[in-house]
């Protein structure tokens, strides 16, 4: 199969190539960016040697004759109206962007704050969270792939939501990021000085996932799901934490709960649920694509803690992209995503 990555020279667009360059059915055939034609290796020194293709221009035609399927890792605005170039042009198309997920195009113009592509894009797009849409994803020709934060909060949430053990109305989850889930373009909010040893809340229920999770916590609980989001800017590179407060229906002991996580997870290679009392952190996660698990209900206030752990760039993005494609091909889940968490 080949591919075309747009985007590249961003951290979503880097970690494609990292995965694909050794992704054993799915070659790069073409990566491309809006600037000077150049290697890719003069822009990502760490690739000299090893991937040193050049980066060209954006040509969608050209890019649709030559291959299978197009990674888009390029903003929101611009990836929607990229999605919207390469359909009905016979290949398939995986947008790391915001632009494709909300069904309701409304909601999107009020979180997004920028026009929505047309709401038949919007129906054609299936919603790419690989463990719990896989038949969907298999007949996929547009995929929206999941944002960062809601792939660790809705992994986390959905066995005791869709088993309806909790107060869907009592969910508040808590989320924490490493800086790359900003992208490559500097803000006044990445810079060094003003992120080392820091450590900041932002867009307080402002935050444009509110929607993307509310929107499939609404569907596997049959009514409207809304919840408390709040996100934290912290000084590591990559990593994202959601620890998740939500009401139990009634009384169910921590190890009951991880046997339900566990029957419900079982036979999905990167879901990994914790022993009872054993908590994950980002760094059992770093550079790989599982999305590790740990709870603890507790009997005192009825309140069950669930957390979950990603790398945002690989379960959170490129990751779950390219995990999304080997579902769309039919090719083995794992494909091209074996790599072991890099720890220390
Ligand atoms: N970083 C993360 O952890 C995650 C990111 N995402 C989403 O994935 C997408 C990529 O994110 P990320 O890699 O972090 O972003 P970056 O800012 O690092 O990179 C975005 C890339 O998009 C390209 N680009 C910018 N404007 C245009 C344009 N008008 N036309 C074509 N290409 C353009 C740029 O490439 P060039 O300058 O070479 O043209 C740039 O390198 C975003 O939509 C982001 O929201 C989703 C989940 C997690
Ligand atoms: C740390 C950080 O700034 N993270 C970004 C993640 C954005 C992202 O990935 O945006 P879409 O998923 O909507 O495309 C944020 O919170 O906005």
């Amino acid at each position: 199969m080949k591919a075309a990555i747009i985007g590249t020279t961003g951290y979503g667009g880097g970690e494609l190539i990292r995965i694909l360059a050794n992704h054993p059915y799915i070659k790069i055939h073409s990566i491309h960016t809006t600037r000077d034609e150049k290697p890719v290796s003069e822009e990502y020194p760490h690739l000299t040697g090893i991937f040193d293709k050049v980066l060209t221009k954006i040509e969608t035609d050209k890019i649709a004759e030559e291959s299978d399927i197009v990674f888009l890792a390029t903003p929101s605005k611009v990836s929607g109206k990229l999605a919207e170039s390469f359909l009905n042009k016979n290949i398939k198309v995986i947008d790391l962007s915001g632009d494709l997920r909300l069904k309701d195009p409304t909601a999107y113009e009020a979180w997004y704050k920028h026009e929505s592509v047309d709401a038949s894009i919007l129906n054609q797009a299936v919603y790419g969270l690989s463990e719990w849409n896989r038949e969907q994803i298999r007949n996929a020709n547009l995929l929206a792939n999941p944002g960062c934060y809601p792939t660790a909060a809705l992994l986390g949430l959905a066995p005791v939501l869709t088993e309806k053990l909790i107060d869907s109305n009592s969910i508040i989850i808590d989320a924490k990021s490493g800086v790359s889930g900003a992208g490559r373009s500097p803000s006044m909010g990445t810079l060094y000085a003003e992120l080392n040893e820091n450590f900041k809340i932002y867009k307080v229920n402002e935050h444009q996932h509110i929607p993307e999770i509310e929107q499939q916590l609404s569907l596997w609980n049959e009514e409207e799901v809304n919840v408390t989001f709040s996100t934290h800017l912290i000084p590591i590179t990559r990593g994202i934490m959601t620890t998740i407060y939500v009401q139990l229906k009634e009384e169910l002991n921590t190890s009951r709960l991880l046997d339900l996580y566990k029957e419900t997870y079982d036979g999905h290679p990167f879901i990994r649920v914790r022993k009872n009392g054993v908590f994950p952190s980002v760094k059992e996660v770093k550079g790989s694509n599982y999305c590790d698990i740990g709870l603890n209900s507790d009997s005192r206030t009825g309140r069950l803690t669930i957390v979950s752990v990603i790398d945002n760039l690989m379960k959170g993005a490129a990751g779950q992209a390219v995990q999304n494609a080997n579902i769309m091909f039919g090719f083995e889940e794992r494909a091209g995503l074996e790599m072991i968490p890099l720890y220390p």
